[in-house]
């Protein structure tokens, strides 16, 4: 993704080969901040206050702080405790666990003064694969945009909505809800993405920020106001990405996808969740009941973050003191909500048991174990 014109990847290797720099994510849309993470604590807490955030994207960032708590010390204990400070940082991403797995079991079977250069080397290969996998997803929901619009009345545009941001920012290139966007803005087509503001958390600042430096038309509304824009006909389709699949196909994402979910279902809204397939957890069926649901601070509902007129950055509380707030960050769409399917790298499968099912048979999925 470009940014004023330099391409820019949302995680990389320091130039000391050791540490790691990300964009720092708490500081946009306001401000563009390189943050340099150099020790496992460093990358821990980048992930805990979502300086870096988005399933795919907390995934990658474990791996590179798997690597830089290897420099540190290569033993199987120093391996074991950094999981652990790893995979407790946020609940709910399953890639966060996908990914320090497959560090596990490739730096264990190996000689310990290996595992330096392995752990780095996995790391850039999860955020390579990272990068293929979003750009595959963005060719396949590309063909799904195309398809919606070539039965469209007016074919002068096609309206997009997103929940949260499942883009650029929320993995290492590409995005997985937004990928598709991209391709069709690439190709010509009139795409308009309702942007969702995503409170409390206004990840839809983040989505309208990188849809505009990459020049798509878009429009940021409050939360409440999808159901109103299907009920016009003014949303073709909604696409949003997911932090845990089951294997029966029911979606983990952002606090308030169910509600759009429902109101897309109530409108013969087509309703589609981007994923690369290392977001579902074969292991958990029912999303509703053993999904852990990660609750933040609650003064991140009491109040606002933005920029004031001295171009400072600071929180402004919105209600009144002592006011007790709830803060649940993810829920769960039932399955049968994903009326248009679950867009992978390996095609779009039906949202159910056996779309899942459809999706693994004969595949090798990205292993845990690169051998
Ligand atoms: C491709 S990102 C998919 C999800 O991780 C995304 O939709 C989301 O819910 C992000 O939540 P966040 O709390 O900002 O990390």
């Amino acid at each position: 993704m470009k940014i004023n014109g330099k391409y820019y990847r949302t995680i990389w290797l320091s130039n000391d080969g050791r540490s790691i720099e990300i964009i720092d994510q708490t500081k946009l849309p306001f401000k563009f901040e390189i943050l340099r993470l150099s020790t496992i604590e460093e990358v821990a807490n980048a992930i805990k206050n979502m300086n870096v955030r988005g399933a795919p994207l907390i995934g990658v960032t474990a791996a590179y702080g798997m690597a830089i708590a290897m420099h540190t010390d290569y033993s199987d204990r120093n391996i074991d405790k950094s999981y652990k400070l790893l995979l407790n940082t946020r609940p709910t991403a399953i890639n966060l666990k996908w990914a320090l797995d497959r560090c596990v079991a490739n730096l264990k079977v190996i000689p310990k003064d290996q595992r330096v250069n392995k752990a780095y080397a996995l790391a850039e290969i999860i955020a390579n694969e990272d990068v293929e996998i979003c750009q595959v997803i963005g060719s396949y929901g590309l063909k799904e945009i195309e398809r919606i619009l070539e039965k469209k009345q007016d074919k002068s545009i096609i309206n997009i909505l997103t929940h949260c941001n499942a883009g650029w920012l929320a993995t290492v290139d590409w995005g997985t809800a937004l990928s598709p966007i991209y391709m069709a803005h690439e190709a010509g087509i009139n795409v308009h993405v309702w942007v969702d503001e995503t409170r409390p958390r206004n990840q839809g600042g983040l989505t309208a920020f990188e849809l505009g430096a990459h020049g798509v038309p878009h429009t940021l509304i409050a939360d409440n106001i999808g159901g109103h824009l299907m009920q016009h006909g003014l949303v073709d389709l909604c696409i949003v990405g997911t932090d845990r699949t089951t294997a029966r196909g029911d979606v983990c994402n952002k606090i308030g996808t169910y509600l759009k979910a429902l109101a897309a279902k109530d409108n013969n809204v087509p309703f589609y969740v981007a994923l690369p397939s290392p977001s579902i957890d074969f292991t958990v069926h029912n999303g509703i009941k053993e999904i852990p649901i990660e609750e933040r601070s609650g003064e991140e509902q009491s109040h606002v973050y933005g920029i004031d007129k001295n171009n400072e950055l600071s929180w402004v509380n919105t209600v009144p003191k002592g006011t007790e707030c709830g803060n649940y960050a993810f829920d769960v769409t039932p399955a049968e909500l994903i009326t248009g399917g679950l867009i992978t790298e390996y095609g779009i499968y039906e949202a159910s048991e056996r779309g899942l099912n459809q999706l693994t048979a004969g595949k090798k999925l990205k292993a845990v174990h690169d051998g």
